[in-house]
């Protein structure tokens, strides 16, 4: 608290992680009002932040901090701002919805903060810096008035409000024992009501109710869609701000703070800025020794184990944390070699997280939920591991900060630290605070780890199961493209398109993560894409929404034979009139290192589409070929047991049961290439498809192709 008369004053803050303590001018770092202190005026209280000295309030006083960038704090703003506004029956409302809110107003008429039972239902949102810009989030208000429609809707008064009769499926049977059904219900986990994965139940309801539908629990319901049309709709022909992360920011913001995936629209605009030219073409290219070096490491390990059973998800999960760590903030985890502490807290970290993705009560926001809840105390001790380390890295980087414009820095060599880190602390005028890049760079450690690691579990657990000849073309042509040479480079990676289609059927059939979720900010029609609804769907304001890339990716009305891995269907175009106002899928679209959302018109979107696509999809693809090339150059795979040992479970990503357990056998320098009796050119012709998939032009050029075929059989015997 700042006195009345002061407009500036020093308070001495404990940033946890820090070695020294710091003082910070309050002109700087903090807002002072010195009208009576309405609300606390300090703004962006990041969850960690120790504040000591005398009088100064902290999280275990009975009086708490009102964070000045919550929506809560917006609104009693709005209302002190005029105190003439305060009486009558209005401000009677207004007063009962704070003291529901655990806000009580002192004897001086400033309002503080108490903790409260009821304290996890209200809303975390934040707004940017104390100003709302775009459409306000989404408030209590909005939330009951959907309530209602969803009941009414069940009555079939739906239409009677302007909703389209979009059919709902109601999540009402579980099929596990009762008492894990009690268990997982007060856990809050949403699987559990669902019974399962909630990708595949979502998929079992898409078949049954098309490609948009409601999901039900109670009085709550969410909006699923698979189809593409609706979906570029959401992510890319909106406006930006129209839809934001919703529950995804809630669930996320505690761990990744205001990073990147869980950003509000105008926080997102502004970083999105300053990371993406962190990810430019030369750096890209100096991370290839990276994923090299870190390919061997793993190559060597396996020979040192062969012939014996190994977990192969669990070791892409090890080689591709140790990538991230060093090309993010260039610490290295280590983790393909050895155990640690550290390595372990990522870990439960991460699971911590997928938990909260797929819980529909923020049991974590339970009062003092830290200090009490098996499971959060541990989460809060591997929280604080974590951002100390960051804090250090950070606090390294900013004390040797050298700025330079961004040109600069895409022209610098920095052998030592190529990491992201340092070039974002280096860019010229960019924000060094310590909050914004530790939330940066933990939302970069979260996405880039065990989405690469995914890609490559589930290619070689396709790819092993394959026909005969599939993975032996794959391997030939890695083979045959880097000849004598350990190590590819990025020409390499280009010239080896077989792999890079194998990598990304992989992610059409295990997308991750298998849904995107949004919520709508303001009312949105979407298009009727493959629906029969032919004025649109009408969304309601605050609308959460499920874009379910796993329906879309599997779609029988989006792809020839949906189910069956077959890296060869990108050379092949497709298309189906029925999907209203869909392009198809066109491989003379193709530019890059993969088939990205636009050349399957959003009926395929390994990296999400729009505004708020991945940053990182270059690097992972870059990371994953070099990875799995360097792999299959120089081991075979058999299964331990059958692929139906291997199982599945969901998450942020999709992770398997029992992990793949394989085991692999040595492939030496000298061994000649196997036979694959062309499989991959068979899968076109067998189509009546010239041999590179493309349809001939004309009956003379059928005949020219099977001519030329005849004599290459015959050259060949
Ligand atoms: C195979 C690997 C990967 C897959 C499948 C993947 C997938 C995705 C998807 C689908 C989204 C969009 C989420 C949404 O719209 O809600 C996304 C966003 C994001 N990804 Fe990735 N990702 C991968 C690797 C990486 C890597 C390596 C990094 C960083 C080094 C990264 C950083 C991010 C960030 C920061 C965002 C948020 C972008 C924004 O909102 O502006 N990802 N990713």
């Amino acid at each position: 608290f700042v006195p009345k008369s002061q407009n500036s004053a020093s308070i001495r803050l404990h940033v946890s992680g820090l070695e020294k303590e710091q003082k910070i001018e309050t002109e700087d770092d903090v807002t002072v009002v010195d009208e009576i202190p309405l609300y606390v005026p300090i703004v962006n209280i990041p969850n960690r932040l120790k504040i000591s000295g005398k009088g100064v309030p902290n999280r275990k006083d009975k009086v708490q901090l009102i964070d000045t960038t919550t929506y809560e704090a917006s609104l009693i703003k709005n209302w002190d701002i005029d105190p003439s506004r305060q009486k009558g029956f209005d401000w009677e409302i207004e007063k009962a919805r704070r003291y529901a809110a655990g806000l009580r107003m002192r004897e001086d008429g400033a309002w503080v903060k108490k903790p409260s039972l009821f304290e996890f239902l209200v809303s975390k949102h934040r707004i940017n810096n104390g100003s709302i810009t775009g459409p306000s989030p989404v408030n209590v208000m909005d939330v009951a008035f959907l309530f209602a429609v969803t009941i009414l809707s069940y009555l079939g008064l739906g239409p009677a409000f302007g909703m389209a009769a979009v059919p709902t499926a109601v999540i009402q049977k579980y099929e596990g024992s009762m008492l894990s059904f009690i268990t997982g219900v007060l856990g809050g986990d949403l699987q559990t009501m669902a019974g399962g994965p909630l990708f595949l139940l979502l998929n079992k309801y898409f078949l049954e109710n098309g490609p948009i539908f409601n999901l039900s629990f109670g009085p709550k319901s969410f909006l699923v869609i698979s189809d593409p049309v609706m979906a570029k709709h959401i992510l890319r022909t909106a406006p930006a701000d129209q839809y934001c992360k919703g529950m995804l920011a809630d669930i996320l913001e505690p761990i990744m703070g205001k990073g990147l995936i869980p950003a509000d629209p105008a926080t997102w605009k502004v970083r999105r800025r300053a990371v993406v030219p962190a990810f430019h073409k030369r750096w890209l290219k100096r991370m290839i020794t990276l994923f090299n070096e870190r390919a061997e490491i793993l190559c060597d390990d396996l020979t040192r184990k062969e012939g014996t059973v190994i977990d192969m998800e669990e070791r892409f999960c090890s080689v591709t944390l140790d990538i991230i760590g060093k090309a993010v903030f260039d610490y290295d985890f280590g983790s393909v070699t050895k155990e640690s502490p550290i390595i372990k807290a990522v870990y439960r970290v991460l699971r911590e997280a997928e938990h909260r993705s797929s819980s529909f009560i923020p049991y974590w926001n339970l009062p003092y939920a830290d200090q009490w809840m098996g499971g959060q105390v541990e989460f809060r001790t591997d929280m604080t591991m974590l951002d100390d380390i960051l804090a250090k890295l950070i606090n390294r980087a900013v004390s040797t900060r050298s700025e330079l414009t961004v040109e600069e820095l895409e022209d610098r060599d920095n052998a030592e630290d190529p990491s992201l880190l340092r070039f974002l602390v280096d860019m010229r005028g960019e924000d060094v605070s310590s909050t914004v890049l530790r939330d940066d760079l933990m939302t970069m450690l979260i996405a880039g780890h065990e989405t690469t690691a995914a890609m490559l579990t589930w290619t070689l657990f396709e790819l092993a199961q394959g026909e005969p000849g599939m993975f032996e073309e794959i391997q030939n042509e890695v083979r045959t493209v880097l000849k004598d040479k350990d190590r590819p480079d990025y020409d390499d990676v280009v010239a080896m398109k077989k792999l890079r289609y194998a990598l990304i059927e992989g992610l059409r059939l295990y997308p991750e993560p298998p849904v995107l979720i949004r919520r709508a900010r303001t009312e949105d029609i979407l298009p009727q894409g493959s629906s029969v609804m032919k004025d649109g769907i009408k969304v309601l304001r605050g609308t959460d929404i499920f874009v379910s890339t796993w329906n879309l990716h599997r779609s029988p009305e989006l792809w020839e034979n949906p189910l069956t891995f077959d890296p060869t269907r990108w050379e092949r175009s497709f298309k189906n009139p029925n999907v209203k106002g869909w392009a198809g899928y066109d491989p003379d679209k193709v530019s890059g290192l993969y088939p990205s959302e636009n050349a399957a018109d959003f009926a395929f979107m390994p990296f999400g589409g729009g505004s708020r696509k991945c940053v990182g999809d270059q690097f992972a693809m870059l990371e994953a070929a070099v990875t799995f090339s360097v792999i299959i150059k120089n081991f075979n795979f058999e299964f331990e047991g059958s692929p139906e040992d291997v199982g599945m479970q969901t998450g942020a990503t999709i992770h398997t049961m029992n992990g793949l357990r394989m085991r692999q056998t040595r492939v030496k320098k000298d061994d000649p290439l196997p036979s694959t009796d062309g499989w991959w050119e068979k899968q076109h012709l067998k189509r009546g498809l010239s041999s590179n998939g493309r349809a001939y032009q004309s009956k003379e050029e059928v005949e020219h192709t099977k001519f030329t075929e005849i004599t290459d059989l015959l050259t060949l015997e």
